[in-house]
């Protein structure tokens, strides 16, 4: 994006009087906020390619009438070009953050590093807003950020996850899921997961855990070759909506960047839309649907403990010679011979089952669907059935 005075969002409110933000709300009981994390993926180092277009997205957001209280948190000083621009204050050599109301309702703050500390900051003006947009560097990786609504008491208090949308440029994608070994934006080693196998790009982690892949630049490509980019991010992530845009213009915020739902709710049509559309285009990254059968007692604590191998351990009961395990989500609906049904939500090594008092057994299978590196479909299947068959022999005996 060319840095123009014209693309400045109409900011008011510079500083002096207190604006409406600056108000605290002492109300404990407020309801939760929604935050929907933004991921772009990075343009391909040498070739001085451009970005696939946040900025150009989120200029949208900030500036078009929707009628939403919006807090978007930048978390790139001085990168997105003209949105920073006018927000970036300095004490000394340190940047600050500063909050900003826009023309449209929404408000706007720009921090350096984290946005946990944003978000922190943010929740002191709590009321002044409905929801959270958090952007963060086309080096992030999602799964490090998302847990921290699960774990965090302080901020899972006031906060929940209402999902992830990452953007992709349709012209340069596959470019950058093949960057080279070695190439300093691939991700070879984060902390706690065991790194065998093909190497991930960063691109592939923003698209494996995001809920809504936004696949922007479409008139740079012709039809057939767009087809092919999306029948790719399909075989990375089943499981996430994939949109196309020009310019970032989505017809509707709201169920594309807004009100996802993709952690309060597991709906049985993204399950079984994940189970036909996993082709395995990808070598390093895929999607896998496993069916169970309605599971007693003993098979949903079996569940659980075969969960916490795979997740927490990255090993797969029953194939321990298989390692490199990497599960990024994992969905699940399962049902109870009770005719009751449980949701899975998880994230990297994080998971919860929870029930759906919607849910009823004898109307639906049982399905989970696991996005990861490494994920090979007979085996998880297997593994699950032989942990599944060994529980329900010990409650027999
Ligand atoms: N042809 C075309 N150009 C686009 C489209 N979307 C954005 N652009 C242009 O692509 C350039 C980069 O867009 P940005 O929105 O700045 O991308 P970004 O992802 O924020 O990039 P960084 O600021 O480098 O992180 C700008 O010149 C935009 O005008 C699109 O759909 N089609």
């Amino acid at each position: 994006m060319e840095d123009s005075d014209d693309e400045v969002p109409d900011l008011v409110d510079e500083g002096g009087a207190p604006s409406s933000i600056d108000a605290q709300v002492d109300d404990e009981n407020l309801p939760k906020v929604p935050i929907t994390i933004i991921t772009v993926t990075r343009r391909y180092k040498s070739a001085g390619y451009l970005g696939a277009g946040k900025s150009t997205l989120l200029q949208h957001i900030l500036t078009a009438q929707h009628f939403k209280k919006i807090a978007v948190i930048l978390n790139e000083f001085g990168d997105t070009a003209s949105l920073e621009k006018p927000i970036s204050i300095s004490q000394g050599s340190t940047q600050v953050s500063e909050w900003l109301n826009l023309a449209n309702g929404c408000i706007c703050c720009s921090v350096k590093d984290t946005g946990v500390a944003a978000l922190e900051s943010l929740m002191e003006r709590r009321g002044a807003f409905d929801y959270i947009l958090l952007e963060t560097t086309g080096l992030a990786d999602p799964g490090n950020i998302a847990p921290i609504f699960w774990l965090d008491d302080a901020l899972g208090s006031s906060i929940y996850l209402d999902g992830i949308v990452t953007m992709v440029d349709a012209k340069n994608l596959l470019r950058e899921l093949h960057q080279p070994v070695g190439d300093e934006e691939v991700v070879d080693e984060h902390q706690g997961h065991d790194h065998t196998g093909p190497k991930l790009s960063v691109a592939h982690l923003q698209i494996s855990h995001a809920d809504v892949v936004i696949v922007n630049k479409t008139d740079l490509v012709s039809p057939a070759e767009l087809v092919v980019v999306e029948e790719r991010v399909r075989s990375i992530n089943s499981l996430a909506r994939v949109h196309k845009t020009t310019h970032g213009i989505v017809p509707s915020l709201s169920g594309l960047v807004l009100d996802l739902a993709a952690y309060s709710s597991v709906t049985s049509d993204s399950l079984d839309f994940a189970a036909k559309g996993h082709s395995h285009l990808d070598s390093s990254i895929g999607t896998v649907t496993v069916t169970l059968p309605p599971l007693y007692e003993a098979g949903l604590v079996a569940l659980d403990k075969w969960l916490r191998a795979v997740l927490w351990d990255s090993r797969l009961p029953g194939h321990e010679n298989i390692t490199g395990w990497e599960m990024h989500r994992t969905k699940g609906r399962v049902g109870t011979t009770d005719g009751k049904v449980k949701m899975l939500q998880g994230v990297r090594e994080i998971f919860d089952l929870i029930d759906d008092p919607e849910g009823d057994a004898a109307e639906e299978g049982s399905r989970i669907v696991f996005i990861g590196k490494h994920v090979g479909g007979s085996e998880i299947v297997e593994s699950f059935q032989r942990s599944l068959d060994a529980s329900l022999a010990q409650q027999s005996s």
